[in-house]
């Protein structure tokens, strides 16, 4: 008891040194408070009851900032702004309050299970300092925690996981996410690598304003989050944790518009890699390497970025010769791969693309998405999209009643109107893209209402219809004059009898030859 007494007063006497000391720490002079530092902390490793544990800023090779570190950030931000004194701010969010971090040389304290523990933060600064008005380039910072020894157990084997693990989960809540594209710039040399430059993302589309029935969409977004959950899952299985997407579908029904709300959904940055632009497979692999975990990366319009057709045999010899690969040593591999890349001549090789779905997320580790988007999935090399490349087959299609309710609601705040009647049967008549019922829907000017934007729609949907019946019939009648010149008589014939009519028949009647 009386020991117990004694620990505690002397502890509070070298806790208030401790603190007495941080705070002074930043007034001595380099090499004296090297000395300071090294002896006090031997006296009181004789006398002191209590555990330190300091967490840098950077990894030992100074390369890359200390996930950990990063981490304790963002818990300390979030748990210290009611008892720290100082704290550092930042806008991480347009429209939301400022993010706050501790400040150096400040102390705060933290409760986990019923245990106390003191968190400070610090900072040391290189030995030749010249007068700056900007910080060292090259200081280090550092957290320290101090927890009493008889709490060892619980502080290192579940406090401090609990820490990195609500610090990530706290930074990715308040991380501003990001676009990042390739696009080489109008001034860069053609030698030039492409390198990803990138914007702050805030494409405000989320699957709640995507027009598409709910059935298919509650589909996504369940995937979507199972693989987002599912760490453990791939961890178990052996598999990297990735995913792909095949996105495909006419041009304005809302490929990129699912990537944003997946991007929000998930919470993402997005990768929009513009293959055209990469040099060559090496160039490929690199950016790819960089992208980092969370992201979804696109190709868009994939038929157009690569030569698919070209290469197809190509591809297909490859997918028979990974299995014998298989036997070989990966250097011979390797050989005949840049073989196949030298005599190709052309920029990103199918193969160098396939090479990195199935082989680099290994190397690259943390959470990523793949999707490909094209008009024209038939155009598509079947290497490319089969399941395991591309898990997932995504139709976005014309508009159909229930995509249009989710525009009406958007547009006009509309669930229902005597209307709806008439442009349900409508788009069960004619397609129309969700892009064109979205633009008829949206108020030209502040006199229009929500009427005036339905008959618009009806007017435009009613157009369609009689274009496309129009171009139905200049198709059979094409067809048909042809099958009249080509065959002659005896074709003709053949087409009568198969139920197909003349051009002049079909002019007259305006009927589609051969059903
Ligand atoms: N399914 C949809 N839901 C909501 N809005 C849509 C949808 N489809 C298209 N739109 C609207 O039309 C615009 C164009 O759509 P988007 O660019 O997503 O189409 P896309 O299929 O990617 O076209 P492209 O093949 O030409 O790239 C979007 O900005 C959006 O406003």
């Amino acid at each position: 008891m009386m020991t117990g007494e004694i620990w505690t007063q002397l502890s509070s006497a070298i806790t208030g040194l401790v603190l007495a000391w941080v705070m002074f720490e930043q007034y001595f002079p380099h090499q004296l408070r090297g000395y300071l530092e090294k002896y006090s902390q031997k006296l009181m490793s004789y006398v002191y009851p209590y555990i330190q544990i300091t967490f840098h800023e950077f990894t030992s090779e100074r390369l890359k900032r200390s996930e950990a570190f990063s981490a304790i950030q963002s818990y300390l931000g979030s748990n210290s702004t009611k008892t720290a004194k100082r704290l550092k701010a930042d806008v991480v969010r347009n429209n939301e309050p400022l993010v706050l971090t501790m400040d150096d040389y400040e102390e705060v304290t933290d409760v986990f299970d019923g245990v106390k523990v003191w968190w400070s933060s610090s900072k040391t600064v290189p030995k030749t300092q010249s007068i700056s008005f900007y910080p060292a380039a090259d200081e280090r910072r550092h957290y320290r925690l101090t927890f009493h020894k008889r709490n060892r157990d619980v502080i290192t084997k579940k406090y401090i996981e609990h820490v990195l693990k609500e610090g990530k989960l706290i930074a990715v809540k308040n991380r501003q996410r990001k676009l990042f594209t390739n696009n080489s710039s109008k001034n860069s040399y053609a030698w030039k690598s492409t390198k990803w430059s990138h914007v702050v993302f805030e494409h405000p589309a989320t699957f709640d304003t995507l027009a598409m029935e709910t059935k298919k969409k509650e589909e996504i977004k369940k995937d979507l989050t199972k693989f987002s959950k599912g760490k453990d899952y791939y961890a178990k299985i052996g598999k990297a944790w990735k995913r792909g997407y095949l996105l495909y579908g006419p041009p304005g029904t809302g490929k990129s518009t699912m990537i944003s709300a997946m991007a929000n959904l998930l919470d993402y940055d997005i990768y929009d890699l513009e293959l055209t632009t990469v040099k060559d497979n090496s160039e490929l692999r690199k950016l790819l390497i960089e992208t980092t975990g969370k992201s979804i990366i696109v190709i868009e319009d994939i038929d157009c970025s690569l030569d698919l057709t070209g290469q197809r045999k190509k591809t297909k010899e490859k997918d028979d010769d990974d299995q014998s690969d298989k036997e070989k040593d990966p250097v011979s591999k390797k050989k005949k791969e840049a073989e196949e890349e030298r005599k190709s001549g052309s920029k990103v090789t199918l193969s160098g693309l396939l090479n990195f779905i199935d082989g680099l997320w290994s190397a690259c580790g943390g959470e990523r998405i793949i999707v490909f988007t094209t008009n024209y999935v038939d155009k598509l090399d079947p290497a490319l999209i089969r399941r395991g490349r591309m898990d997932k087959h995504i139709e976005l299609s014309y508009c159909c009643f229930e995509a249009f309710k989710v525009l009406a609601k958007n547009y006009l705040e509309l669930e229902s109107h005597e209307m709806f009647g008439k442009i349900d049967e409508l788009l069960g008549e004619t397609k129309m893209t969700p892009a064109d019922v979205a633009e008829n829907l949206m108020p030209m000017s502040d006199e229009e209402d929500e009427e005036d934007c339905l008959k618009r729609l009806i007017e435009g949907l009613e157009t369609a219809k009689e274009e496309a019946r129009k171009k139905t019939k200049e198709e059979a009648v094409s067809k048909a004059e042809k099958a009249d010149k080509e065959g002659g008589e005896t074709s003709s014939q053949v087409a009568k009898e198969n139920g197909e009519i003349s051009a002049e028949e079909a002019k007259e009647n305006g009927v589609i030859a051969g059903g």
